[in-house]
């Protein structure tokens, strides 16, 4: 049985969408629309059965960025209405304490969800805008909201709670919420298959290394802590994002350095993490300048590592047991830099890498432990679009 979904990831500057046949696990089409809103216009490409279709486009809005994907598809196949699409599943950032679950979409989610962009400016506003244009343009199609936020709310309230006034933090919302949990939710079962195990009885610890990163220790299914917070700025040092930091660094730059709230939030989210540190964004760039003798590059990475490092210790005490350290995104899946560095002397920790397996290049999911390692460590590539899909279905009971 064929079940295709148009899956829908409206960034604050792109358009990512998919048609995936959540039944057969393969993608029928997955395009990219890049720099939504740049008066100077904007980059469409489509790639189906192979063949990678790119051109430039106009595209002021995501009203325009929709219309653009919608001629891609006449244009390069395949042909929409004779899909038998059973649902729009569309990726949500923030779905705040409200949404613990993937939901149909009418009037009031979408409500909600521009109701909680003060919880993720950089985020939601941009998913909301995607659903509304979406939900106009294929009226007859069910659509659903999957939330990065939704596999985190089972943390525990020792892990999700700030310790600031309590007053202060109820009426502005302010918590720990985590995102990537589409991601999380789908790495954790897989890794419990590759492992043989149940996932209601495997612990593991997720490292969804990215743009944007973020660890998740997952207890027996169940997410019971991870790095992002309020935002997905917090935890792990990122492409341009610093992850932790002394949150006076804040109040000193803007008491001292005449920086105002615009301009601390361009440079924590923007200009920093391994961007600000080196000039690098990309892994494969930074790894490359460091093992050419770049200073700044190698501080880099090893900030970047020391922090996964830390990472893995606390997560390590969090879960009492690990069964796997899990590697995953475009980093976790493809460096074995990376993995080498942060793993390096944690037989502690009972992780042992196997030096071997770490450098075979591969696009299959893997074990890269020693055979004697207690803890195994997993390259598992993660596929959020799949299980968007799948929760779409599921919501529309297809
Ligand atoms: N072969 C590779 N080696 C090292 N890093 C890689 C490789 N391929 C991709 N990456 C890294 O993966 C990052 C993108 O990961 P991805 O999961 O696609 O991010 P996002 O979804 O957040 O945009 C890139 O910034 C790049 O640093
Ligand atoms: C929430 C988040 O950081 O998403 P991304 O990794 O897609 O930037
Ligand atoms: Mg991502």
């Amino acid at each position: 049985m064929s079940a295709p979904v148009l899956v829908i990831n409206s960034g604050s500057s792109s358009l990512k969408y998919r048609v995936v046949d959540a039944e057969r696990a393969e993608a029928l089409a997955v395009g990219l629309i890049e720099r939504v809103g740049d008066p100077k216009g904007g980059r469409l490409t489509h790639t189906v059965d192979g063949e990678r279709h790119a051109r430039d486009v106009a595209v002021p809005d995501h009203a325009a960025a929709m219309e653009a994907m919608t001629d891609a598809f006449a244009a390069y196949g395949p042909d929409l209405s004779t899909l038998d699409l059973v649902a729009v599943g569309h990726r949500v950032v923030q779905g705040g304490a409200r949404f613990g679950r993937s939901v149909a979409i009418d009037d009031e989610v979408v409500a909600t969800i521009e109701e909680l962009a003060d919880l993720a400016p950089l985020h939601n506003p941009a998913n909301a805008a995607g659903i509304r244009v979406a939900r106009e343009q294929l009226p007859d199609l069910p659509h659903v909201a999957v939330f990065d936020t939704a596999f985190h709310l089972s943390m525990p309230a020792a892990a999700h709670t700030y310790a600031i006034d309590r007053d202060v933090a109820r009426k502005h919302r302010i918590r720990r919420y985590g995102f990537h949990g589409t991601s999380h939710a789908y790495i954790s079962r897989e890794a419990a298959r590759l492992l043989g195990q149940e996932p209601e009885a495997t612990n593991v610890i997720v490292l969804h290394l990215g743009n944007g990163a973020s660890a998740c220790a997952v207890r027996g299914g169940e997410s019971v802590e991870t790095s992002m917070g309020l935002t997905p700025l917090e935890g792990l040092v990122m492409g341009t994002r610093s992850g932790d930091i002394d949150p006076a660094v804040v109040l000193h730059l803007e008491r001292t350095a005449g920086m105002d709230v615009a301009d601390v939030d361009d440079l924590l989210n923007k200009r920093s993490g391994v961007l600000g540190l080196s000039g690098h964004q990309d892994m494969r760039d930074l790894v490359a300048a460091a093992e050419a003798g770049d200073a700044d590059a190698e501080l880099a990475l090893e900030v970047y590592c020391h922090r996964l490092r830390l990472y893995l210790g606390g997560y390590t005490a969090v879960l009492g047991r690990v069964d796997a350290v899990v590697f995953t995104a475009g980093v976790g899946e493809n460096s074995p830099q990376v993995r080498e560095r942060a793993l390096a002397d944690l037989e502690v920790l009972g992780i042992e890498l196997d030096q071997q397996a770490n450098e075979e290049r591969s696009s299959a999911a893997r074990d890269i432990a020693t055979p004697g390692s207690p803890v195994r460590v997993l390259v598992v590539p993660t596929d959020e679009e799949l299980e968007i899909a799948r929760q779409a279905i599921a919501v529309v009971g297809g």
